[in-house]
């Protein structure tokens, strides 16, 4: 199954396994999900590990949300081509790291066909045009976004919630991005409400720190010390 229906309800969860992944709609067919409040981690999942689930779950519940979708990047656009798994083999571990229903590990860029993350927001906001998309992060790529094409209209698009990660925190809150958005910024304590607020509007969300990292583990170096 991928796209719940009908349009008129708000369908039962779970909508999807966490080993589905939803096709993506026609543009205007999204009412299908009307409603919905949908997280986007989008991610290398070079490879996928358990820091990117605890972000999930404390998502869900910090946001109020009916699911996750892990928007597994088909080739993040700053990172090198050498070395990055196989799309393939990243979305099957990703799949089994997730293992909850409200998380979708998703191949759905790789079907829009998008690479940037404004043309993927942009892209699904026309095909499920009623559905509350919250775009998910961690500090360190607060600290980058100035770095991604058009960023400024991904704040413009959706909400957006950033994770706490050593050692990222402090300089992602004093960063370009968080001194441009600072009137946008709302207290942790509305979270809960983040995904109905009109963009932009962030929030940096006051949830435990996960050491977890993809460079770590390619190196050989997760569960040693680091
Ligand atoms: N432990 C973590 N704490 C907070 N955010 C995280 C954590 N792990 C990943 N993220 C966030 O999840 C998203 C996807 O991360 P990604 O797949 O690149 O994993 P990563 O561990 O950051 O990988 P790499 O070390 O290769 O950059 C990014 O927004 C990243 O900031
Ligand atoms: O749009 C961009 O310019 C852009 C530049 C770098 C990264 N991103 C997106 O950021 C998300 C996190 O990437 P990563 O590799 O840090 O896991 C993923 O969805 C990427 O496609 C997007």
């Amino acid at each position: 199954m991928g796209i719940p229906g009908p349009d008129h309800a708000r369908p039962a969860l779970p909508l999807t396994h966490g080993h589905r992944v939803p096709t993506p709609p026609k543009p205007g067919a999204g009412a299908l999900w009307r409603g919905l409040r949908i997280g986007l981690l989008g991610g290398s999942f070079n490879p996928a590990h358990d820091g990117h689930r605890h972000m999930s779950l404390m998502a869900l519940r910090a946001l109020n949300l009916d699911q996750v979708w892990w928007l597994v990047s088909p080739q993040n656009p700053l990172k090198p081509l050498d070395g990055m798994g196989k799309l393939a083999d990243r979305i099957a571990r990703a799949r089994a790291i997730a293992n909850h229903p409200r998380i979708v590990v998703s191949d759905i860029e790789t079907r829009l066909g998008t690479r940037y993350t404004v043309d993927t927001l942009t892209a699904l906001k026309a095909r499920f045009t009623s559905t509350k998309f919250v775009w998910l992060m961690g500090a360190d790529n607060l600290c980058q976004v100035p770095r991604w094409r058009d960023w400024t209209r991904i704040f413009a698009q959706v909400p957006v919630a950033i994770f706490p990660r050593h050692p990222y925190s402090t300089l992602a809150l004093g960063g370009k991005a968080s001194r441009r958005f600072a009137v946008a910024r709302v207290d942790a304590r509305r979270a809960g409400g983040l995904a109905d607020l009109p963009p932009p509007v962030w929030v940096f969300l006051d949830v435990p720190l996960h050491p977890a990292s993809a460079t770590a583990i390619r190196q050989g170096l997760d569960g040693k010390g680091l």
